[in-house]
């Protein structure tokens, strides 16, 4: 049975007289992989860092494996693990460094700390580099680093706050498999933020904030099913012949640069559409919506609009 390991019920914040959250509520599944997405000032930090009892709610309840984030702060960060955009790696320290002055912060037993550290830097490939000082890796490897040791104390949520913001794609690519694979292998429940919609589409649940609201909270698919449209684009020999069977059909079309574009709404249909006009067929194209689009639907704004800082 799945249960739910965060809890937030009727969550509001005030800054002053500024409400930031209103009446927010949703549950992540224990084990799951949760995308919480939003325009810039949509209120996702302040949901975060609520979540995470770095600031303190003005009402409502918020839960994290049923430790309440107020009343058991210190409960509920043993709990979580995160890693957030600003690096916060000691530079000075090397790698395994790093992770061991994190098991003494969270109270890891000594006789531990050692089978810990060599667990999760094989995980994240850094067993060889666990002498190395951070301040002589890479972007990505110093987020990996971040990444082990905000698993050392075991916690069963990891907070990921736009994690592979300011690498480039093929080391985000990579902290994503890592990513993945911890999901899988620790069955730790992961919740993330990010500007990159493709981050999002893997994830089990996407919830978009704007506004201080949720607006959606779904599967990837079930949000490109209810927001978006599938298309398609037709070429054809004939276009006078075209233009009479799609008015026959009852489809409308608009036509760009001599192309036929419409809409599929029915699967069947438009089989049945191309098979009146296969003998004149050039070219076929089916666009599916994309989480993108559904951002685009829901918030009126771009995904990565001003949300990346380079
Ligand atoms: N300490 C604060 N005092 C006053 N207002 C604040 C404070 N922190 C955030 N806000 C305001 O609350 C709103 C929500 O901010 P928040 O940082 O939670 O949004 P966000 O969705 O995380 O945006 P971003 O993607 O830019 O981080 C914004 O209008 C912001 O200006």
């Amino acid at each position: 049975m799945m249960s739910a390991i965060i809890v937030v019920k009727d969550f509001s914040k005030w800054y002053g007289d500024y409400q930031a959250v209103e009446k927010v509520s949703f549950e992540v599944e224990e084990g799951s992989s949760f995308a919480f997405l939003g325009p810039n000032g949509a209120g996702k930090s302040t949901t975060i860092n609520t979540l995470c009892t770095m600031i303190d709610k003005t009402s409502g309840t918020l839960l994290i494996d049923g430790k309440d984030v107020s009343t058991q702060k210190n409960a509920v960060r043993k709990a979580i693990g995160i890693v957030f955009q600003e690096p916060t790696l000691d530079q000075k320290m090397t790698v395994q460094e790093n992770l061991y002055s994190h098991c003494i912060f969270y109270g890891v037993p000594r006789d531990e700390i050692n089978g810990r550290t060599d667990e999760l830097l094989r995980l994240m490939d850094l067993i060889e580099w666990r002498g190395q000082f951070v301040s002589t890796l890479s972007g990505g490897m110093k987020r990996r680093v971040e990444i082990a040791r905000a698993l050392i104390h075991y916690p069963k949520v990891l907070f990921l706050d736009e994690p592979t913001t300011g690498l480039d794609p093929q080391t985000r690519n990579r902290i994503w498999e890592y990513i993945m694979k911890l999901q899988k292998e620790k069955d730790i429940t992961i919740f993330l933020t990010t500007h990159y919609i493709e981050e999002a589409e893997v994830c089990d649940r996407v919830a978009i904030m704007d506004n201080g609201k949720i607006v959606v909270n779904d599967t990837p698919q079930a949000l490109k099913g209810k927001y978006t449209k599938t298309r398609s684009r037709l070429r054809v020999k004939d276009n006078r012949k075209a233009e009479i069977i799609l008015l026959q059909q009852e489809v409308a079309y608009a036509k760009k640069n001599g192309d036929f574009h419409i809409e599929v709404r029915d699967m069947a249909n438009f089989i049945e559409l191309i098979q009146l006009l296969k003998e004149d067929i050039l070219d076929v194209e089916i666009m599916k919506g994309t989480l993108n689009d559904v951002f685009l639907e829901i918030t009126g704004k771009q995904i990565r609009e001003g949300g990346d800082a380079r």
